[in-house]
C-alpha cells in the first residue's frame, strides 16, 4: 500500500493533510485512532465507491498520516483539539455544508463537530463510533498501549477485524512505518496517554443535543467499542436510524467495504 496523492492545507497553526476523490455534495470521511491510521489505510476500500456519488475527501487527522504532528511539549492531543482540526479543515476547504462519516476516534471527532457547528454537518455517519464510556477491552488495550514494533501493529489489526479478516503484509507495513516516524509516535503516545486520562466520551446530554440526521453503522462483533454503544447512540440522537452488520468487527469499512458504502451512500441519498 502507498499513500494515495494527498494534499497540505493551513488548518490554524499546522497544515493538515488530505486525499479525495470524485465530484458532487462533499463527505469528510475520519479515519480512528489506532496506531499507523490515516485516511489512506482506513478508506482506500471505500473511496472507489464513494467517488462515484460524491465528492470523497479523506482527512488525517492531526498526528496522524501526513498531517502536521506538533510537539507534545507544546501541543495538547485532545479531543477538542482534532475537533478544532476537522472545524478549521471544512472552513479551509470553504465548504459551507459538508456529511461527515466517522470511525471510532474520527466518529467522536465528528459528533463533536456536530455539536460545536451543527450549521456545517448536513448528515453524520457513525461507524464503531467512541464518544460514550467505554470499557477497556483486551482489543482496546492493543491500540492503547501499542509498542511500536510491527507485531504490535499485528496485534492491533487483529483486535480491529474479525478473523476471517487477513490484513496483507502491505498493510502491516503502511501503518507500521507511518507510526513509527519520530513526530508521528510521539504524537501517537501522547493521544493515548489523553485517552487514558480522559477517555473518548461526551456528556449524555451534549449528545442529546444533536439533531443532525445521523446513521448508526457498528459491527455485531466489535471488540474495541461494544455494539450496545451503537444502541445508546442511537436512544441518544434523536434524529437517527442505524445499521448493524453481523460477522463483523471494528472495521466495517473495511472488513465490508462495498456493503459500508452501499448502506452509507443511501443514507445521504436520503433512501434510508
Ligand atoms: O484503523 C484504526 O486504527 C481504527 O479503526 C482504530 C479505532 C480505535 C480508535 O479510534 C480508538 C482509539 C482510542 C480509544 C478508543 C477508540
Amino acid at each position: 500500500m502507498s499513500s494515495l496523492p494527498g494534499t497540505l492545507i493551513k488548518t490554524g497553526e499546522f497544515q493538515t493533510h488530505y486525499i479525495e476523490q470524485g465530484a458532487g455534495e462533499p463527505v469528510i470521511l475520519v479515519h480512528g485512532g489506532g496506531a499507523g491510521a490515516d485516511g489512506t489505510s482506513n478508506w482506500t476500500g471505500c473511496l472507489p465507491f464513494f467517488a462515484k456519488r460524491k465528492r470523497a475527501i479523506a482527512v488525517d487527522l492531526v498526528g496522524f498520516g501526513h498531517s502536521d504532528a506538533p510537539d507534545p511539549a507544546g501541543f495538547t492531543y485532545s479531543q477538542d483539539a482534532r475537533n478544532a482540526q476537522l472545524i478549521a479543515f471544512i472552513e479551509a476547504l470553504g465548504l459551507e455544508k459538508v456529511s461527515l462519516v466517522g470511525n471510532s476516534m474520527g466518529g467522536a471527532t465528528s459528533l463533536g463537530v456536530a455539536m460545536q457547528r451543527p450549521d456545517l454537518v448536513e448528515n453524520l455517519v457513525l461507524m464503531g463510533s467512541a464518544g460514550l464510556p467505554t470499557p477497556v477491552s483486551t482489543s482496546l488495550g492493543a491500540i492503547l498501549n501499542y509498542d511500536f514494533t510491527v507485531d504490535g501493529m499485528r496485534r492491533i489489526i487483529a483486535a480491529l477485524a474479525n478473523p476471517h479478516f487477513h490484513a496483507t503484509e502491505d498493510q502491516v507495513r503502511y501503518r507500521h512505518e507511518l507510526s513509527v516516524q519520530p513526530a508521528t509516535r510521539a504524537a501517537y503516545a501522547a493521544t493515548m496517554a489523553w485517552v487514558r486520562e480522559h477517555g473518548l466520551e461526551y456528556r449524555t446530554e451534549q449528545i442529546e443535543q444533536v439533531k443532525t440526521r445521523t446513521l448508526v453503522v457498528h459491527g455485531k462483533d466489535d471488540q474495541v467499542v461494544p455494539v450496545t454503544q451503537a444502541y445508546k447512540f442511537l436512544e441518544l440522537l434523536e434524529n437517527s436510524s442505524g445499521y448493524v452488520i453481523p460477522n463483523c468487527r471494528h472495521w466495517a469499512m473495511i472488513e465490508y467495504p462495498e456493503l459500508f458504502s452501499a448502506v452509507t451512500l443511501d443514507f445521504l441519498d436520503g433512501y434510508r
